[in-house]
């Protein structure tokens, strides 16, 4: 069942420690098949120098495991509400990438400093907050899904493929696996720059709004925007 799909879903994971945006089992990618509304997740606490094509666990929008016998990722259910809300998103990845990681854990968003950020993201990277205690204990991975749709609820979410959860870290999306993983490079070496931006310059201001403008458009087309619908 869906076999290309679980071998784009395998190649996309493991870019993950190609690119050095995980450690150890860390992280997670998903891809879904729109058509059957299926979708492909890398099992759980799998080193990725074991894993294989055919470990990928496929589940219904329902959260129901159709097809695998490991158990999926931790952060399925995440996936799961985002790709509930979300019909354009594709592919969807979840790392602890170290630079995007400190901004969630220091609960601040990304601004935009600088042209290679505006390449790809719209505006500042958001930090969503943290989940209320109540949430964590009704059910931590969904609700921290909960919490991501909420905050793009009537935006145009493809405009800005990131978000980072308040002492958690990043996830991001795109319209298949791949593209996802194209940004979590891109959110990683995004939030090194800045980092770096604000320690050589603590007065550092965000790239002016019609160089940000200029670059994002280039790139996507006018209209594609981070604001209200
Ligand atoms: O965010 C977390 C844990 O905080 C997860 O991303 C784990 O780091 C990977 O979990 P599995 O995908 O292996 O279940």
């Amino acid at each position: 069942m869906l076999e290309q799909l679980k071998r784009e879903v395998y190649e996309a994971n493991m870019l993950l420690p190609k690119y050095g945006l995980v450690t150890f089992t860390w992280g997670n990618v998903s891809g879904i098949d729109r058509e059957s509304g299926l979708f492909v997740i890398k099992p759980s606490g799998v080193d990725y120098d074991k894993l294989t094509w055919e470990d990928m666990v496929v589940l219904d929008l329902d959260g129901n495991q159709v097809e695998g016998t490991m158990r999926p990722s931790s952060d399925t259910p995440t996936h799961l509400e985002l790709y509930r809300n979300f019909p354009d998103m594709g592919g969807i990845v979840h790392t602890h990438s170290p630079w995007a990681t400190s901004w969630a854990q220091a609960g601040r968003g990304i601004p935009c400093y600088g042209t290679t950020h505006a390449d790809y993201m719209y505006g500042e990277i958001p930090c969503v907050r943290n989940l209320t205690k109540e949430e964590i204990e009704e059910a931590y991975e969904k609700n921290t899904g909960v919490l991501i749709a909420e905050h793009f609820k009537d935006k145009e979410y493809m405009a800005m493929p990131a978000v980072l959860c308040k002492n958690h870290g990043p996830f991001t999306w795109g319209k298949d696996a791949h593209e996802a993983v194209h940004n979590a490079v891109v959110l990683e070496e995004v939030a090194k720059m800045a980092a770096r931006c604000e320690m050589i310059n603590p007065e550092v201001q965000p790239a002016p709004q019609e160089l940000q403008d200029k670059h994002y458009y280039r790139k996507h087309g006018a209209g594609a925007y981070y604001g209200q619908k």
